[in-house]
């Protein structure tokens, strides 16, 4: 039976171009009724029981969408659904592409080594808000190679429509499949069979029986919309990309020239602040990771000039897209609109140089110049601070981007002028804005290459050549090839010494443990981006640990907590996730002891209250609260302050004493070693070892400690931050049989205290500053810690021995002595 997928009904109907004009507008019956195709499929999507269904229940879901629609009007929208094709793979994966690819040939656009490529991390999905798109199913390294592309047609871009429409009776099956990925499938017969879309294109590609046959033929104009839709700008001079003065000043007509249609490409949606790069030449596209990319991360690319005010690219996406973004920056710009501070002198330098857009500057003198860029930073940055909101650490970048044509034209006259050390701070200034928003674009690498060109270092230079080789490939012969030539013969030559010694930065293995169903085994997961082929990596198994290493990896050593049976290990390696699954049987008797020492700790064990009552504004139960601000992007993150320290210190004394009634060695070894951990999950853990009921304060010190360890993303916490930085509260960091993390002797000062702490676990400058009482205390508050000058602080009562619950903040307050610092 016919599948039908509802995210692409507004991708390519004929009826709803953005640039068609007015007549054909007001003739579109979803337009004029319900003003934006959008909402009509935002409306679909919710009405539709699945994403991929037959007819009959997708005009069920259109009619319950929009009751006021005919008949008629209702098959209309159907046939504008996409069918959902068998098959797909595009027989075009060229394994360690990246490498084997002579790219300074590419730039010199001998196309010939380069075959066409999907990266094998990639999943192409749908999403209610912006139908298909592309997801990784494994961690991605900076500057990787996710695309190689030829386009299936180049032509000027009013004839791209026709041409292809002319052409697409002599494409080669699979091209005329991929240009079909770009149609609603209306015209199209029948692709028996439906598979769902998240599968491809990892599915073997089976020739399709319904080639191009002239009765299955797009129409012009048809295909005219998928131009408008999709086609990229392409066939760019190398000058573009490489360092000239200012940009090629090109002629509106010459802008239009060539443009190519490229079905996998324009398969990833648009983000104000994207994770890829893109390099367009001659009729090839090449998208690359800008940023480390995460499993289950979209990949975006850009569709519009991102330099642009947030209307303006909304208006403008709206257009010639049919969307409006919803991306974090521009919910952040659109916010910052509404709760207006004094941002005239910013609003005046926005993107000032941006054709079109800008209010140029004109003549000017450096000093005027220096003035209004100072005044235009000084007002961002203060309706930042003053903006209430909590927002992301990348949200002030996005706030100062628009200024970098600003300071570029500033740090070029400065350089001009011969102040080369002012000069400097701007370009560092434009290239840390650039980065946060387009990072690995021509625009970020080009700031950079004028940094070298102001004052070159060693450092810098490698980072360039790091940068060119992330975002467009090649080694010191593409960096000469774009940038080179532009530098003296003296760092030309240095560039060429350090690209030879230049090496890749190694990756990290991660790894997470999780029990087996059957209790006798424990599986042991492990994922990098360095790890390509089972066959390269290298695993060590001994009872109590395991070591794995892979070619660019960083070794991971992991401890097992249990004594494994090493004879009898099971692995299973996804090359697609990047990720090797051990599964390691226990020995008999370690895991009973396991399983006893488990159930002490499983929530299981621990019944918690009924959720009710609101606790200082947040839901206490359902940590919803908390948790949104965890993921949000390190935005809550700091140290206790001075007033939590001291109910937290006990607190963690309180459940360390616990842990050691259990048997656990220390919080890492009761939470597996476990390097990262939901936040939710470490919080239930810890309050199992408070005493029921748990007491509302004693939650909330509980909740304040996971302030102790950085939050990731989607809720995930570093727990082996937590845990170091637990046990030092708890034990000033002694594990039993290791030494203490900052043993003092008598003579030193406090802050020497600080400093070895400092040293050893790197905590953060606010735990630093701590006053001189409150770090002696903790020092001296420690089971066998060894004498020091917090010996002769006033002795301090431990906390209350288990049962009977961890000390309250009145017990605390019992404690201290007069003029401590904890009552500030
Ligand atoms: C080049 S296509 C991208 C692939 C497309 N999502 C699909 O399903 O085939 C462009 C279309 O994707 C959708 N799109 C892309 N980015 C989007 C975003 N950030 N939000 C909403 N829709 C988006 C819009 O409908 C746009 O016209």
């Amino acid at each position: 039976m016919q599948q039908f997928c509802c995210s692409c009904i507004s991708r390519c109907s004929d009826v709803c171009s953005p640039r068609a004009s007015l007549e054909t507008e007001r003739s579109c019956f979803h337009l004029y009724r319900l003003q934006r195709t959008e909402v009509l499929r935002a409306a679909i999507f919710r009405s539709a029981p699945e994403v991929f269904l037959p007819l009959e229940l997708l005009a069920a879901a259109v009619r319950e969408a929009a009751p006021e629609l005919s008949d008629d009007e209702v098959s209309q929208v159907c046939r504008l659904a996409f069918v959902v094709d068998r098959g797909s793979k595009l027989p075009c994966q060229a394994p360690a592409m990246c490498t084997e690819i002579d790219w300074d040939r590419v730039w010199q656009e001998d196309f010939s080594a380069v075959k066409e490529f999907f990266h094998a991390c990639l999943e192409v999905r749908s999403s209610p808000e912006s139908g298909r798109g592309v997801w990784a199913a494994g961690p991605l390294r900076v500057g990787e190679l996710l695309v190689a592309e030829r386009a299936l047609g180049v032509a000027p871009e009013a004839e791209l429509g026709p041409t292809l429409a002319k052409m697409q009776s002599d494409l080669a099956p699979l091209n005329w499949k991929r240009l079909n990925l770009m149609c609603d499938g209306e015209e199209l017969p029948t692709f028996a069979d439906a598979v769902p879309l998240p599968a491809w294109p990892s599915q073997a590609y089976p020739l399709c029986p319904e080639q191009y046959s002239p009765e299955h033929a797009i129409s012009v104009r048809r295909m005219s919309r998928i131009v408008d839709l999709n086609a990229y700008r392409c066939a760019s001079p190398v000058s573009e990309y490489a360092f000239m003065d200012g940009e090629p000043q090109r002629s509106e007509q010459e802008r239009h020239e060539s443009y190519g249609v490229f079905p996998l490409a324009s398969l990833f949606n648009h983000a104000c602040t994207p994770n890829m790069s893109k390099v367009l030449l001659k009729d090839w596209v090449l998208l690359r990771a800008a940023r480390e990319i995460e499993a289950g991360e979209e990949l975006t690319q850009f569709y519009c000039d991102i330099r642009m005010p947030v209307e303006m690219r909304q208006k403008e996406l709206q257009d010639l897209f049919g969307f409006l973004c919803g991306c974090q920056r521009c919910r952040f710009e659109l916010l910052l609109q509404k709760t207006e501070q004094d941002l005239e002198p910013w609003r005046r330098l926005y993107s000032s140089e941006v054709p079109g857009f800008h209010q140029k500057l004109g003549p000017i003198q450096v000093s005027q110049l220096e003035g209004l860029v100072c005044e235009a930073e000084t007002a961002a940055r203060r309706s930042f601070k003053s903006f209430k909101r909590e927002q992301s650490d990348a949200a002030e970048s996005w706030l100062l981007w628009p200024l970098v044509p600003a300071f570029q034209q500033l740090a070029a006259r400065l350089r001009l002028d011969g102040r080369r050390a002012e000069s400097m701070e701007f370009w560092k200034r434009a290239e840390s804005f650039a980065r946060a928003v387009v990072p690995l674009s021509n625009i970020h690498l080009h700031i950079h290459a004028e940094m070298l060109l102001t004052k070159c270092s060693k450092e810098l230079l490698e980072e360039s050549l790091r940068m060119v080789a992330a975002a467009f490939g090649g080694g010191s012969a593409v960096w000469q090839r774009l940038f080179g030539f532009r530098m003296t013969r003296e760092v030309a030559e240095l560039a060429d010494v350090c690209s030879s010694s230049l090496m890749p930065e190694p990756s990290p293995i991660h790894y997470q443990w999780a029990r087996s169903a059957n209790g006798t085994s424990e599986l042991l997961t492990l994922w990098s981006t360095a790890f390509e082929r089972q066959s390269e990596i290298v695993v060590d198994v001994s009872p109590e640990v395991v070591i794995v290493s892979a070619p660019g990896a960083l070794q991971q050593t992991v401890r097992c907590h249990f004594k494994a049976r090493v004879d009898s290990i099971l692995t299973k390696f996804s090359k697609r996730r990047r990720c090797l699954t051990l599964h390691i049987p226990m020995e008999p008797d370690s895991a009973s002891e396991k399983s006893q020492r488990r159930s002490l700790c499983t929530p299981s064990a621990h019944k918690l209250p009924q959720k009710g009552g609101m606790l200082h504004g947040e839901d206490a139960y359902s940590y919803g609260h908390l948790l949104e601000r965890l993921e949000n992007d390190k935005k809550d993150f700091h140290p206790l302050n001075l007033r939590e320290r001291g109910p937290a210190a006990d607190m963690c004394r309180y459940i360390d004493q616990r842990l050691q009634a259990q048997g656990f060695v220390s919080l890492a070894s009761a939470m597996q070693d476990a390097e990262v951990l939901r936040a939710d999950i470490l919080l239930d853990r810890l309050l199992n070892y408070l005493p029921q009921p748990i007491r509302q304060e004693d939650q909330r010190v509980v909740e304040n400690m996971l302030r102790l360890g950085r939050p990731l993303r989607d809720g995930m916490l570093d727990a082996a931050e937590f845990c170091q930085r637990f046990e030092l509260l708890a034990r000033n960091g002694a594990v039993a049989g290791r030494e203490p993390v900052a043993p003092v002797s008598p003579s030193r000062s406090a802050r020497d205290t600080r400093l070895q702490l400092r040293e050893k676990v790197r905590l953060p400058s606010a735990w630093l500053a701590c006053p001189r009482s409150w770090a002696s205390r903790m020092l001296g508050r420690n089971r066998g810690r060894p004498q020091g000058p917090a010996s002769r602080e006033p002795p301090v009562a431990p906390p209350p021995a288990p049962p009977d619950g961890p000390p309250g903040p009145s017990q605390d307050a019992a404690q201290r002595p007069a003029g401590d610092d904890r009552a500030q």
